[in-house]
């Protein structure tokens, strides 16, 4: 707990606006922070820090651009900033400086706030990520209060998604239900009466959090009219944690091992650094200073790509076909085979590859262990042929020689555990990751707003235009 001083200079320099006031009684005599009161101590550190680089570095090179970047999808490029994770091709992801491992020591899970469940939990991981910070059990109890406390949907936003056809995909529903609810925004709202440019990001994290709060109640009304799985009812239970609420939702209240991968699978999936399609896509629409339900529906649509989330979906579609053809207990040589095949074929191995990664993913590690931890899963014919794949796959992508990368990427993993747990409708399934990715791209809206980033505006040049650049 950071001393009282600290809080109220720290308060001070935030200068919150009178409608966007932080209740300073909170700070001065409660034991634990809410969310809020923790993002205004690090805003005014977080500009300091901006003001400095600016002051010492403003003229620094970071690398060339050669016309391989610019064709080349801006690989390697570091031409954004992005507060809450940083990704190594070497050794993956790290949130703060902590990396899945360290973050499974020190995050509190669902027996730390008095519920089953030994995984970290979203909430845990959304206060490391806005703050920076590991949050208290306690802290993290209230965050899982308030967003029980905000998670039923409006009746026009249910409307919208009861009027969706069966057969629309269900990421169609999620990113077109999500832009709905900008009808509410307290951003939006706030710019339109002329709030300072200062105080943007109060609203912002208000909508991000009433939007968090929201996505499970959004998802599992979805399933339930594509698949009629779960009641449909929006029961939340004020003390259960933000995926217990989604578990029960969904029909799978009672199963402990589900509920406690949905927390892992959502907790780990959050943040990915800026640059990929769906950070990167509600970090560009909020630059033109969208609200973030526009911008976080946005992100979605991105997310929505095979090449990106909507591999998760691909990847079991492709095991089962495998599984098909190989049958349980499949040689190495069986499932060689059926990777040629497909390589063949001119399709990509889904779950296989990365754009930053140059190892193994440490997402599909976790996943894996997790497996391993759970009995109901490690005789899982279907678990086990997606792990002989990931030891089988990068001898033969490599033989192959087209992918940098030949290792699983997080989406290889993560699907066969939820087939397994019983929830088979995987077209479904980049909805979840779809829940998750919000823990990440919000508390960076968040930070845009609260160091007054610029809209994103690149530079595009034609063929004729670079020829005759180049040429000079
Ligand atoms: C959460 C996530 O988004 S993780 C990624 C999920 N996506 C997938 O799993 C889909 C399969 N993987 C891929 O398509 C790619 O590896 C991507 C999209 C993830 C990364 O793309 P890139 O950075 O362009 O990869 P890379 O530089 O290695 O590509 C070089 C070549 O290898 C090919 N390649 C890359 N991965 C694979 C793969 N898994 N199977 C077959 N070929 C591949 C590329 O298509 C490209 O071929 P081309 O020269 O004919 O266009
Ligand atoms: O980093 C990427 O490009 C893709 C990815 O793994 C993610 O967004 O989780």
């Amino acid at each position: 707990m950071m001393s009282l001083s600290i809080n109220r200079a720290a308060m001070r320099a935030a200068a919150p606006a009178r409608q966007y006031a932080i209740a300073s009684q909170s700070v001065r005599f409660a034991s634990t922070k809410t969310l809020k009161d923790a993002v205004a101590e690090v805003v005014p550190a977080k500009r300091e820090q901006l003001k400095k680089l600016k002051a010492d570095y403003n003229d620094a090179n970071l690398g060339q651009i050669k016309l391989e970047n610019l064709l080349g999808g801006m690989r390697g490029l570091k031409v954004m900033l992005w507060e809450g994770s940083v990704l190594d091709s070497e050794r993956g992801i790290a949130f703060h400086g902590k990396s899945i491992p360290d973050c499974e020591k020190v995050l509190p899970t669902a027996q730390d706030i008095g519920l089953s469940g030994k995984e970290m939990l979203p909430e845990s991981m959304l206060w490391l990520l806005l703050t920076g910070q590991v949050p208290s059990k306690e802290e993290v109890k209230q965050l899982s209060a308030e967003l029980a406390s905000k998670g039923k949907l409006p009746s026009y936003a249910e409307k919208i998604i009861d009027s969706f056809p069966k057969t629309m995909h269900p990421m169609t529903q999620f990113a077109s239900a999500v832009a709905s609810l900008n009808h509410d925004s307290k951003f939006a709202e706030a710019y339109k009466q002329g709030v300072r440019k200062t105080e943007y990001w109060q609203p912002t994290l208000e909508d991000s959090i009433d939007l968090i709060a929201k996505l499970p109640a959004i998802a599992a009304r979805i399933y339930h009219n594509v698949f009629g799985r779960g009641d449909g009812v929006q029961k939340i239970d004020s003390n259960l944690d933000l995926i217990g609420n989604y578990s029960q939702m969904i029909g799978y209240g009672d199963n402990e091992g589900m509920i406690d991968y949905l927390r892992l699978y959502i907790a780990i999936h959050g943040d990915h650094e800026g640059g990929n399609v769906s950070a990167h896509t509600a970090h560009l629409v909020g630059s033109a200073l969208s609200d973030p339900y526009l911008s976080y529906s946005a992100a979605l649509l991105g997310l929505a790509g095979p090449l990106h989330g909507l591999a998760n979906q691909e990847v079991l579609g492709w095991a089962l076909d495998m599984q098909k053809k190989v049958g349980d207990n499949a040689s190495e040589s069986d499932i060689k085979e059926f990777l040629w095949t497909t390589l063949k074929s001119g399709r990509v191995v889904p779950g296989y590859g990365h754009a930053v990664l140059r190892m193994p993913d440490p997402r599909f590690s976790a996943l894996s262990r997790f497996c391993d931890t759970r009995p109901e899963l490690k005789n899982s014919s279907i678990v086990q042929l997606v792990q002989k794949t990931s030891k089988v796959a990068p001898e033969v992508l490599k033989e192959h020689g087209k992918t940098k990368n030949p290792y699983p990427n997080v989406d290889a993993a993560s699907g066969c555990v939820l087939y397994e747990y019983g929830l088979k409708e995987w077209s479904y399934y980049t909805v979840i990751f779809g829940i998750s990715r919000a823990l990440g791209a919000l508390p960076q809206l968040v930070m845009d707003r609260a160091l007054g980033l610029p809209i994103e505006r690149p530079k595009s040049l034609s063929m004729d235009a670079l020829e005759e650049l180049l040429k000079k």
